[in-house]
């Protein structure tokens, strides 16, 4: 059985990736869920990172996941809901399939697994008498909405209320946060003109890449007090 997991979603690219380089060791073993092989995976797998398939789209595939957790794993240290699809509404998906993708792997994969895995977590507390830590990877635009990613950002909202419950539920055994970033990193495909566009939208108009998440979630993993927060990694956005 592994002892004080860390289960990381969505860990075959970018931030997830990231943060699984960055929190394995052999005291803290790390979990990521992915669905495309890609040679990160290999990288992680050659790191002693478990690496499970699991495809959050579906009820079944979450229930897949936690079945492997269940079976697997005596202790959860942390959870880091980071898996996440930035969809935007379009001609070619109706607006009731794009917020059902929405809302399926940004509030039902994260609320069904927080209560499927609540007793491995609790474990972890009883057995270092430290809480563990459930970190939704929500976004700016729970504040302000986005006229282009309409069900995207509704969804985060939720994820950002499920923080407020599970905290709520779960203390003092398991520490609940959310980190909202604005542009931490660009996508492949981004034009010049749409980079130079966002890097204007924040202060400090930079593109800080993986390393702010990695800081923002060892910030709360450290923590012995915070709670029901959102980390907000935005450059001053609101205040551009
Ligand atoms: N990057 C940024 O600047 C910002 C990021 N965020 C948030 O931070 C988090 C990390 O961002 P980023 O690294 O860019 O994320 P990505 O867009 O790279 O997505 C992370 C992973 O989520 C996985 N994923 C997507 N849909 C599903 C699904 N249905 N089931 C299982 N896994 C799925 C993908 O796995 P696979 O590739 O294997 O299919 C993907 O690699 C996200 O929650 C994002 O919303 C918020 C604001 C800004
Ligand atoms: N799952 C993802 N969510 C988001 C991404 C991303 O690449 N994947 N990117 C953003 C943007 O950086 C946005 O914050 C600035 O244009 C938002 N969410």
């Amino acid at each position: 059985m592994i002892d004080n997991a860390i289960v990381i979603t969505g860990g075959g690219q970018r931030l997830g990736l990231a943060f699984a380089k960055a929190l394995h060791s052999k005291l803290t073993p790390v979990v990521i869920t992915y669905r495309a092989e890609r040679e990160s995976i290999t990288e992680l797998q050659n790191l002693g990172i478990i690496c499970i398939k699991a495809d959050f789209s579906t009820d079944e595939g979450v229930a897949n996941f936690n079945q492997f957790i269940q079976s697997n794993c005596s202790s959860l240290k942390a959870i880091i809901h980071n898996a996440s699809d930035w969809l935007a509404e379009s001609a070619a998906v109706s607006p009731s399939e794009t917020m059902q993708s929405m809302m399926q792997v940004h509030v039902q994969a994260p609320y069904q697994l927080n209560l499927f895995l609540q007793p491995l977590l609790e474990n972890y507390y009883l057995q270092t008498s430290n809480a563990a830590d459930i970190i939704h990877l929500t976004d700016f635009v729970v504040g302000k909405g986005s006229k282009k990613h309409i069900a995207y950002a509704a969804s985060k909202a939720a994820l950002a209320n499920l923080t407020l419950s599970f905290s709520a539920l779960l203390a003092p055994k398991v520490k609940v946060n959310s980190i909202a970033p604005s542009l931490l990193m660009f996508n492949e495909n981004d034009s010049d003109s749409y980079k130079q566009k966002t890097l204007k939208k924040s202060l400090m108009q930079i593109a800080p890449g993986e390393i702010e998440g990695v800081e923002a979630v060892q910030y709360l993993l450290n923590s012995r007090y915070i709670t029901g927060h959102t980390l907000h990694l935005n450059g001053g956005r609101h205040l551009a």
